[in-house]
């Protein structure tokens, strides 16, 4: 018998995104929702059964989500909102209301906040607790799923989002920090304890809990917030009807300023993160040892990046364990949930190159013969195959490196991080120059990627149709969204963002040192997904990206035409990043070949330019003591480095989106860009008392309409937010957008919306000018 080998879930959409799918065609009344039950039922089911096959000892259940498993905890416990609850809807529906929003004839909602989850691109609804909120078990879904297994002849371990991070991630109506009293902890905790107890009924040996927040800098009151739950959840492991193993799973980080505490509990086992909190663990396991009776699941196998384990490594942090304590399990660092399905029809890498790569699938068979590799006496391990061929892949170089890339990167001076003159002198020249009225209106990119422009380039892809075939429709479309952004009366225009697959991914296919995959989709926020590109080598430009779609808007009006670029930073937080060389460098090399398409843009005759820093918030370390060493020291400075050598006038826009800034405001300030949009709709509007405190200089565009939702929001609901924004800021500095690009939005909703918007910019305008 081999180590037990546990996964902590694995990805849910499907091999081809089957239940993206079947769910967007429901939205649009194309199927029925037993047609997607059912597609649910399969995919679970043949997920299930992979990892049963493989060997795998404890299979998680209850990780399959509709749209979100924070969404489905806070349903778990009964917590939908009164105005969710009263549109009467089925429980999907309800779900997906307060998913997506909804607007119909049952009323109008908007929908619940979204947030990154942890450091990853994956978001998050974010639970509401009303005043009047009742917990209570509420829904059956672990179970029936638990069920569904076992009636399948498989065995799982249900997963559910324990209840600590479910409370540190929930907020108020109006998304404020929780008062975690005693009422509400007791009643939180005591839903937990009978979903451990109903799963003593229903014969399930184990129930795994995941504790991500555990990983973060710990406030007051957190500790006694944890043990206080615990202590009234751990003893509902036994009952009279039997007991139920409870495996504290953690992840994104490690624990080592709690670990005492989470010994002293006395779980049936703790799950440590051993790649990402490696170091910290491992002190901690040594120093306070393991309480009789916990078994330690080691999480070795990298859940969140794709290349192949390194098993010399993995075994040495299993033996490292093992000095601690015999009782080891193995398994996954984190959900499979961040990682492609399966490398099984991908025939975009050749074979050297998929040598290195593990996506779900993979890692599952990793994670299985690393678990007789730990069993294996030291002679057979010095005789593996398996260890040899492994190691064979990290011996040596994969790639040679690029003498020009390096050189450049050596010549870089102080002054080539800093833009001339300073800001608010750019600001002023900028303001005649551009001749832009108050409250400028603009978008943040993209237009609706309808099904017709994804097809077309799917006929391009597969030859059907020419590239200069291609390239009339898409210049068609810009044509047509140009005229239809005159025609409403916005200031700065775009040219729609329609030839890009995605923002990252199109970036990726024009730079040299990337590649592709055809289909390793991973889940981003409900249906949505995104193929990462791989970032193989050193990154360079070969030539100009953008040039020629822009150039050409601009050349079909006298309107200013906003240039459109994805920053470094961005680039490289969702890519899958090299390990053989620092993310530091990786970003400087794409700092380097953005700053070339800036300034050709520039020359091109394009004179504002936005360089998106999306994904800038979401691998700030989740430790704060590393925040500034670990990251921000050169994530700022690779942005500066990209824009600082255009001339005064130009004008650099940034974006970002579902990020918290209020406590990184002073660095993002720093980038020195002229102006930055961000996403503020969705969530509270704290942020706009960060950047009053911080006296941010950059000028600001609030989004004023949340873009992530169908629902289409009135010209005076927009007004009375270009108020709430002009009461915290000074309208100088106030620009007026959506809070994101529109590209998963239908023409349908995207053109009213924005009429409205401009109209509400032109009435809060007007009342200005009349004070
Ligand atoms: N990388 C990244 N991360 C991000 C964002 C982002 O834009 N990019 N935005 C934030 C929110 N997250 C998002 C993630 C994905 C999407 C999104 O729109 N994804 C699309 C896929 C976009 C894409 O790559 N499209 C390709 C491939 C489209 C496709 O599915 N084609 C069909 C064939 C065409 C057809 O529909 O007929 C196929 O391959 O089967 C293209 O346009 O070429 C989706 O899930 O639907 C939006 C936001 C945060 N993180
Ligand atoms: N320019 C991009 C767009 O409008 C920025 C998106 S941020 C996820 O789509
Ligand atoms: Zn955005």
């Amino acid at each position: 018998m081999s180590v037990v080998t546990s996964l902590v879930g694995f990805p849910r959409i499907g091999a081809g995104r089957e239940l993206k799918r079947v769910i967007e065609r429901y939205w649009k009344g194309q199927a029925s929702i037993e047609q997607v039950r059912q597609v649910a039922a399969d995919l679970r089911s043949k997920h299930w059964r992979l990892q049963a096959d493989r060997g795998i000892d404890l299979i998680a259940s209850n990780d399959f989500s509709y749209y979100d498993q924070m969404l489905d905890t806070a349903i778990l416990l009964g917590l939908v909102p009164a105005r969710y609850r009263n549109l009467g809807l089925g429980a999907e529906d309800t779900l997906f209301a307060m998913g997506r929003g909804y607007q119909g004839p049952q009323g109008d909602v908007t929908a619940l906040p979204m947030k990154k989850w942890f450091t990853t691109n994956y978001h998050y609804l974010v639970p509401e607790i009303e005043e009047s909120a009742q917990v209570k078990l509420s829904s059956s879904k672990p179970f029936d799923e638990y069920l569904e297994a076992r009636a399948l002849g498989i065995e799982t371990k249900p997963v559910l989002i324990g209840p600590y991070t479910f409370l540190k991630l929930a907020r108020g109506p109006q998304g404020e920090v929780l008062h975690y009293d005693a009422g509400l902890i007791d009643a939180v905790a005591a839903v937990y304890a009978q979903v451990l107890r109903r799963f003593i009924e229903l014969g399930a040996q184990w129930v795994q809990l995941d504790e991500p927040y555990l990983v973060l800098d710990k406030e007051e009151g957190d500790i006694s917030l944890f043990k206080g739950l615990y202590a009234r959840i751990l003893p509902a492991r036994s009952s009279s009807q039997g007991s139920v193993k409870l495996l504290l799973q953690t992840y994104f980080g490690h624990v080592g300023d709690c670990y005492e505490t989470l010994k002293l509990q006395g779980f049936d086992a703790i799950g440590l993160d051993l790649v990402e909190g490696r170091d910290e663990n491992l002190a901690a396991l040594n120093r306070y040892g393991v309480s009789e009776g916990t078994t330690i699941v080691a999480g070795v196998v990298n859940g969140r990046n794709i290349w192949r384990n390194n098993y010399a490594t993995s075994l040495g942090l299993i033996d490292a364990v093992r000095q601690v304590t015999p009782r080891l399990a193995l398994s996954s660092s984190c959900s499979l949930l961040h990682v492609p399905f399966s490398l099984e029809g991908e025939n975009g890498l050749d074979e050297t190159v998929q040598a290195h790569i593990a996506f779900a699938v993979e890692k599952v068979g990793e994670l299985e013969e690393l678990a007789q590799l730990a069993d294996a006496g030291e002679s057979d391990r010095r005789e593996s195959q398996v260890l040899a061929a492994n190691q064979a892949l990290f011996d040596g170089k994969r790639v040679q490196a690029d003498a020009a890339v390096a050189a450049r990167i050596a010549g870089l001076k102080a002054e080539d991080y800093a833009r001339q003159p300073e800001r608010a002198q750019r600001q002023e020249l900028q303001r005649t120059e551009l001749g832009l009225p108050l409250l400028p209106t603009t978008t943040i990119g993209s237009f609706p990627q309808t099904r017709e422009i994804r097809a077309e380039r799917a006929r391009l892809r597969k030859g059907e149709i020419s590239q200069a075939e291609y390239d009339r429709y898409i210049a068609d479309c810009i044509d047509q969204v140009i005229a239809k952004q005159e025609q409403i009366g916005l200031d700065v225009l775009v040219h729609g963002e329609f030839e890009r697959n995605d923002m990252v991914e199109y970036f990726g296919q024009h730079l040299k040192g990337f590649l592709f995959t055809q289909g390793a989709w991973v889940q981003s926020y409900g249906t949505r997904c995104v193929k990462p590109p791989i970032v193989w080598g050193d990154i360079s430009r070969a030539e100009p990206i953008t040039v020629r779609w822009s150039s050409y808007a601009q050349s079909q009006t006298q309107h200013l035409v906003k240039g459109m670029l994805t920053g470094p930073v961005t680039i490289l937080n969702w890519s899958w990043p090299r390990e053989d060389v620092s993310h530091e460098l990786q970003t400087q090399q794409l700092s380097l070949a953005i700053r070339d398409e800036v300034l050709d843009l520039e020359a091109a005759g394009i004179r504002v330019i936005q360089i998106d820093e999306a994904a800038l918030r979401e691998k700030l370390p989740l430790r704060r003591s590393d925040w500034h060493t670990h990251y921000l020291n050169w994530a700022i400075p690779a942005f500066r480095l990209v824009h600082s050598g255009v001339k005064a006038t130009t004008q650099i826009h940034t974006h970002m989106c579902y990020s918290e800034f209020n406590d990184i405001i002073t660095d993002i300030d720093a980038m020195d860009a002229d102006v930055i949009s961000f996403e503020a709709s969705r969530s509270d509007l704290t942020v706009l008392d960060a950047i009053q405190a911080a006296h941010f200089e950059t000028e600001a565009g609030p989004g004023v309409y949340d873009i992530h939702s169908p629902r289409i929001p009135s010209q005076v609901e927009m007004e009375d937010r270009i108020r709430l924004i002009l009461s915290k800021m000074d309208v100088s500095k106030v620009w007026i957008n959506p809070d994101c690009g529109l590209k998963t939005r239908g023409e349908a909703e995207t053109w009213p919306s924005l009429e409205h918007m401009v109209a509400a910019a032109r009435v809060v305008r007007a009342e200005l000018t009349q004070e």
